[in-house]
């Protein structure tokens, strides 16, 4: 087997008294769309975090295409080929989608100066093009973003982390207030995006729906630890995964 995109190995995160993580291990392989599902309060944020550099794990190491990563700072992660997502909506809502778009691709090529000047062009219009055309938002291209529905928003915000042509993008909860229709696109372009360019997502969900048939493998956590991992199918008859839930 080639080699894991992401490694996570043992994992801890305390907080005083809370051990949120205790010692979570996981390989992520090229191409693969891995969803980290739980109950509330399971430890998906915090693992997350920890993976993103944003906490200190107690400890740990995570590597990226066999780089260690470990307390790396987020922008030195998106050199090594890691986007993500946030739960909130990281688009400028008075600038157009197209220039929302440009702007990400400068930020992920370092250049800051942008946030003061705007986004001209950088020669990241066509590419910008490009994106918008894939997450089908050709007609909304000029429309500032902030006026677009919040399903049409999460849409831009993807496009955003695919312009730095990531090869690894982690996605926190991108199903989160997107109604059904949206839901049913935003899973396609993802699921499209990820055959055509074989990059790998690691996904954090509460909608069980969307997470099962937007992923290929699932890895369950509870009370910090991974109590089940397997494919859509076998975590849907998993009982020690019900009952997780149901005592959650
Ligand atoms: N900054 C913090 N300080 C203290 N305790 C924390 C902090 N962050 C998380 N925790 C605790 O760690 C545990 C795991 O929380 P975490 O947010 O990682 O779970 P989660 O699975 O993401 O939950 P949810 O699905 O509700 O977002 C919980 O008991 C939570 O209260």
């Amino acid at each position: 087997m080639s080699k894991p995109v992401l490694s996570v190995r043992n994992i801890q995160k305390s907080f005083g008294g809370i051990k949120a993580v205790r010692g979570v291990s996981f390989e992520v392989q090229r191409g693969e769309i891995l969803g980290l599902i739980g109950p509330n309060g399971s430890g998906k944020s915090t693992l997350f975090n920890c993976i993103l550099g944003q906490l200190p794990a107690d400890t740990g190491e995570v590597e990226v295409n066999g780089k260690p990563v470990s307390n790396i700072r987020p922008s030195d992660l998106n050199k090594l080929g890691v986007g993500r997502t946030f739960q909130q909506l990281s688009v400028f809502p008075k600038m157009t989608v197209l220039d929302n778009v440009i702007l990400a691709g400068q930020e992920h090529r370092g250049t800051m100066l942008s946030r003061l000047f705007g986004p001209g062009d950088a020669g990241l219009t066509a590419e910008a093009e490009k994106m918008i055309e894939f997450f089908r938002l050709t007609p909304y291209r000029d429309t500032p973003a902030g006026s677009l529905s919040y399903g049409q928003q999460k849409l831009v915000d993807a496009a955003m982390a695919f312009m730095a042509g990531p090869d690894l993008v982690l996605l926190d909860e991108p199903a989160g207030g997107v109604n059904l229709t949206m839901l049913a696109n935003l899973k396609d372009r993802l699921v499209a995006y990820n055959a055509e360019h074989g990059t790998t997502f690691v996904v954090i969900e509460h909608n069980m729906e969307f997470v099962m048939s937007l992923c290929t493998r699932i890895i369950v956590l509870a009370e910090g630890a991974v109590i089940a991992e397997g494919s859509p199918a076998e975590i849907r008859a998993n009982q020690t995964v019900i009952d997780a839930y149901l005592g959650g």
